[in-house]
């Protein structure tokens, strides 16, 4: 009860971050197989409620066999929020993450920007051309491998002109700075800024590409299991450095990882996913 004699509102979990949110994603169902009538018509419902027995796994659909790796993930991130996502191996982390970065296209649902269009364009419908402009200046993803999101055989600076390229950067006198600038900001040494990321260990790969990542300017940063297979003091540097990225930048961030420590370490808020569904999502120390 207050002094009021009225009884306190509850707040919620995100009540910290009062702004519009940067991120709203509603629905997401991505499927992988041609569907049927079945899963088609009941793609929120495969979770295994309806066939105890089955021997199938829980995101598959019993008729025609197909995968429904997100099965209607709804989340809103908050400008300046990094939200962790966790779950075991299929829970649909990866193809989430991918699906907003349009990598993969969904099944259904719907994903806005507040920076694009007020907030009220739904991106998962946008043509070939808008989502790549929406890729080229609102978001930068960072991937396991660095194979995915590094060319090894540019410079690493030649990396980051491409991002910039993309975006709309032709100055090649500016591009060369700004290359340096965000090599140095991922401490990766000015003298070595034209060798190719091929010749680099997996933890600077790794930093070149969160340098890449982020030229031109993002809002949202997408992070897949980036320390994934690093050394722990490799890690320990990297995770070092996006922490230090949030908080100058103040970018939103997703981060996904199956590793805890990870998780606890940088995000703020945590989403768990099993079979393709949120299954929890609150504060980081009350989930963990
Ligand atoms: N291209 C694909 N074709 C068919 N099924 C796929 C494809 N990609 C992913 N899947 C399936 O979708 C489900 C979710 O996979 P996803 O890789 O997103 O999970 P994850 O939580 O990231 O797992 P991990 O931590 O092992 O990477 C799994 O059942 C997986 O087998």
């Amino acid at each position: 009860m207050n002094g009021n004699g009225n009884e306190l509102e509850l707040l919620p979990v995100d009540a910290g971050f009062r702004e519009t949110p940067l991120l709203r994603v509603d629905r997401l169902v991505k499927r992988f197989g041609k569907g049927c009538a079945y899963c088609r018509e009941t793609a929120n419902l495969i979770g295994g409620e309806e066939d105890p027995e089955s021997t199938l796994p829980k995101n598959r659909c019993p008729v025609c066999g197909s995968v429904i790796a997100c099965s209607g993930i709804s989340f809103d991130l908050y400008p300046g929020e990094i939200l962790g996502v966790v779950g075991e191996s299929g829970s649909g982390k990866s193809t989430m993450v991918r699906s907003l970065y349009f990598d993969d296209e969904v099944t259904s649902g719907s994903m806005t920007i507040s920076d694009y269009k007020e907030g009220k364009a739904n991106l998962f419908e946008a043509s070939a051309q808008q989502k790549r402009y929406i890729r080229n200046h609102l978001m930068g993803m960072v991937y396991q491998n660095p194979h995915m999101g590094l060319r090894m055989n540019y410079s690493s600076s030649g990396n980051i002109a491409e991002k910039l390229f993309a975006a709309g950067s032709f100055h090649v006198g500016n591009i060369r700075g700004r290359a340096g600038e965000l090599l140095d900001r991922v401490e990766i040494p000015l003298n070595r800024m034209d060798e190719p990321p091929r010749n680099f260990s997996g933890g600077m790969q790794q930093r070149v590409q969160i340098s890449k990542a982020l030229a031109n300017r993002p809002p949202l940063l997408l992070l897949d299991e980036v320390t994934t297979g690093l050394d722990l003091s490799v890690q320990a540097r990297v995770l070092d450095l996006i922490r230090g990225i949030q908080q100058d930048l103040g970018v939103s961030m997703i981060v996904v990882s199956h590793d805890l420590g990870v998780i606890r370490m940088l995000s703020d808020r945590t989403m768990v996913l099993k079979e393709g569904r949120v299954v929890e999502t609150g504060l980081t120390d009350q989930i963990l």
